[in-house]
């Protein structure tokens, strides 16, 4: 990268240090949210919604929560113009919502502006014009004065129209690309425009200053927002509010850092849309305030619909790895993170279920609208004995021993690295059942009859072995220990240390019991097996077969006919 040295600092920071937001470590309530998606986020879409997409846009919005909502700019199209009117005409404004609507600094734009929003119950008349050391001199070709006149001038015309036109309206001036501005001319500027708008603090005037192209550290932009704050006259007659970008893609720090600075106000976009790398996301900003325990009074409790609804409208996608949003944000792969989560699930479920901190996990992904079951834990070969254990027991229901678990964990990653792909709860399962349960070979049991007297067990059993059907019998103070003694004395097949677990499996039809066996082999090593059957008695029996036929294959004893 050897032309770095073609780049400047393009903002300005203030002359006395701004950082007593420095000392704030959270927000403890909401701004005034204001959703810029029909305008700023309709400006930068490919094809900008038609009349139809946009009312259902704005109804989407309305849903959500949103009380000031910026429509569009009236003059921009004739769309634009008949979206305002129809929503004014329709009466589709709910009493606590305000529209909010884009102009320049234009005699007939602003002209047509007031036409679009003669009226409206409520409607904010939203001034611009562009401020910036680059814009001034690039664009405009002006000098601070005639900069400053543009936007007077406007304010002039705007507050006329507003006497003379019906309707109940109220104003916004933003100093566009205002990051790029010295801030000494930004606040004059802006109180120029003040002085002649006269704001109360019973009717405020917005002053909405937005990163439009976000130049520096998000640290910056919160120094300036805390400058302007403490230097705008009319300071108690004013709303202060911010726009924040994205294009280094700290658009929602910018923000958050902002509101610490004293912003009121949040101008944004669902999802970030709006131009380049888009406007701040007021979802993620809502759901971070929502993960530190603040209700942001915006519903995103059916995050998965909203987002439907806003790709079908936008033709946008949100990526899968979007905050809070992203198909696979609250998907953990790797089986440390798995091993947490299921852990911290189970803690939450036993300990504290009215709180949240599972590890990897922000926020329970239920509160917007997220399943568990194939959302959170998805297995493929970064996968551990962890997150398929739990996998394989949310959807089918088995309580493996931890042990079994990992030998069930090594089986399922082989075959998902072998095959190159994710592997669903279906075909864990499916892996579980071919590999350890009810195995057949090369131990097959056929039949297994028992007698108890005094105390001992004595157990006979058809079996098929190496190709003969054998009877075998043996005696023990339990079946299990019969049937071992059984094995050894019919068939020479020694094992060890038995363990064993069982459950009713309750998941899918029919009452099942499930029984897990380990034994151990000669060197020591520990086999598992498993044995489901209606009866739990035969479902230790097979569980203990199935043990031995994993011993077998996996000593190398015989050849190797389970268990690939
Ligand atoms: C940061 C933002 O998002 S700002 C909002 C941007 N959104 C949009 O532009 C979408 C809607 N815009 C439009 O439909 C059109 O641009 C219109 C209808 C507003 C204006 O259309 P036109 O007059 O045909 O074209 P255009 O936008 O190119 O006009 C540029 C002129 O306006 C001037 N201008 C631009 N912004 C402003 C402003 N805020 N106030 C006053 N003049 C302005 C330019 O300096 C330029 O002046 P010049 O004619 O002396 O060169
Ligand atoms: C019109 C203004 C507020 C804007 O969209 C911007 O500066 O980004
Ligand atoms: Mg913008």
């Amino acid at each position: 990268m050897k032309n770095a040295n073609k780049y400047t600092r393009q903002y300005f920071l203030p002359d006395e240090p701004c950082f007593d937001w420095t000392r704030r470590d959270r927000l403890d309530h909401p701004p005034i949210w204001c959703s810029v998606d029909l305008r700023d986020g309709n400006q930068a879409l490919i094809v900008p919604m038609n009349l139809e997409e946009k009312l259902a846009y704005f109804q989407l919005l309305v849903e959500i929560g949103f009380k000031e909502i910026e429509v569009g700019f009236p003059a921009a199209s004739d769309t634009e113009f008949e979206f305002v009117r129809t929503l004014i005409e329709r009466n589709l404004v709910p009493d606590d919502v305000t529209i909010q609507v884009l102009t320049q600094s234009r005699d007939h734009i602003i002209e047509r502006t007031f036409e679009a929003i003669r009226g409206a119950k409520r409607a904010i008349v939203h001034l611009y014009n562009s401020t910036s050391v680059a814009q001034r001199e690039q664009v405009f070709r002006a000098d601070k004065d005639e900069i400053v006149r543009i936007a007077v001038t406007g304010a002039e015309q705007i507050r006329d129209l507003a006497r003379q036109t019906p309707g109940n309206f109220f104003f916004q001036y933003s100093p566009e690309s205002f990051t790029g501005t010295e801030l000494d001319f930004a606040l004059e500027i802006c109180n120029a425009v003040l002085d002649v708008w006269q704001p109360t603090p019973e009717r405020k005037v917005i002053i909405n200053l937005p990163a439009t192209v976000e130049l520096s550290m998000p640290h910056v932009y919160a120094s300036q927002i805390e400058y302007m704050g403490k230097h705008l006259a009319w300071r108690d007659a004013i709303v202060l509010s911010v726009h924040p970008h994205n294009d280094r893609g700290t658009g929602v720090a910018a923000a958050e850092l902002a509101m610490l600075a004293g912003a009121e106000r949040l101008e944004g976009t669902l999802f970030g849309n709006g131009e380049r790398t888009g406007n701040v996301d007021i979802v993620t900003l809502a759901l971070n305030l929502y993960s530190h325990g603040v209700d942001p009074g915006l519903d995103f409790s059916n995050l998965p619909a909203i987002q439907a609804r806003v790709e079908a409208l936008t033709k946008m996608q949100v990526s899968k790895r979007h905050p809070y949003a992203g198909e696979l944000v609250f998907t953990a792969f790797s089986g440390s993170h798995q091993d947490a989560i299921a852990k911290g699930m189970k803690w939450r479920e036993e300990k504290s279920p009215e709180h949240w901190t599972v590890p990897y996990l922000p926020i329970d992904p239920k509160d917007i609208g997220r399943e568990y079951e194939g959302d959170i834990i998805r297995i493929n070969s970064q996968s551990g004995k962890g997150g398929i254990g739990y996998v394989l027991e949310q959807s089918h229901g088995f309580d493996l021993p931890p042990k079994m678990r990992e030998q069930l964990g090594y089986a399922v990653k082989r075959v998902s690295d072998r095959e190159q792909k994710e592997l669903s709860a279906d075909e864990i399962a499916e892996i579980f059942m071919r590999e350890f349960v009810n195995l057949a070979e090369p131990l097959d049991l056929v039949e297994l009859t028992g007698t108890d007297a005094k105390g001992m067990h004595r157990v006979r059993a058809t079996v098929v072995w190496q190709g003969q059907q054998v009877e075998i019998e043996g005696a023990g103070n339990g079946r299990l220990d019969a049937l071992c003694h059984a094995l050894e004395e019919g068939l020479g097949i020694r094992v060890a240390n038995l363990t064993y677990k069982e459950h009713a499996l309750e998941v899918g039809s029919g009452s099942r019991a499930v029984a897990y066996i380990s034994v151990d082999d000669e060197k020591g090593n520990t086999h598992y097996g498993c044995g489901v059957d209606t009866d739990i008695m035969e479902a230790s029996a097979k569980a203990l077969v199935s043990a031995v036929n994993r011993m077998l294959v996996h000593s190398g004893e015989v050849p190797l006919a389970v268990g690939k």
